[in-house]
């Protein structure tokens, strides 16, 4: 297949990221998420270290949470019906984004701690 033009590549590619922000429940609420990081980071003056840390714990809970997406549509694809097998590949999954996001509220709490109780 021909590969499509820069510009095309990355019209599809933001294509992917309207089409998560539109039908994904659980991409909206990360999305949320984001914005009261970024909300916080402001409003505390966080350092430089702080802030990569928090964006990068921030952005890969929204990452895994859009892989796990494209794993659920690959199996209601393959396999539409109620199988065993499925049901373990979509369960680890969504376990990928829970191990994301509890390392995103374990770093979180950690950097915040002392903004808030100092
Ligand atoms: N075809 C299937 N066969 C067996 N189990 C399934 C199947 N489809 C879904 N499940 C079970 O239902 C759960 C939820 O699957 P579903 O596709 O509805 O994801 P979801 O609720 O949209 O998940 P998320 O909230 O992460 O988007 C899966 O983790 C799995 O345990």
């Amino acid at each position: 297949m021909k590969k499509p033009p820069l510009h095309k590549s990355f019209y599809y590619t933001f294509k992917g990221l309207f089409w998560l922000l539109k039908n994904e429940r659980n991409f909206q609420i990360h999305c949320l998420g984001l914005l009261v990081n970024l909300i916080l980071i402001f409003y505390f003056k966080l350092q430089t270290w702080e802030i990569v840390t928090v964006l990068s714990v921030t952005f890969g809970v929204m990452i895994t949470e859009a892989l796990n997406t494209c794993i659920e549509k690959i199996c209601d694809f393959i396999e539409p019906n109620f199988d065993k097998r499925i049901g373990v590949i979509k369960d680890v999954a969504g376990a990928a984004v829970l191990i994301a996001s509890i390392l995103a509220v374990v770093v979180g709490a950690i950097i915040y701690w002392k903004y808030i109780f100092s």
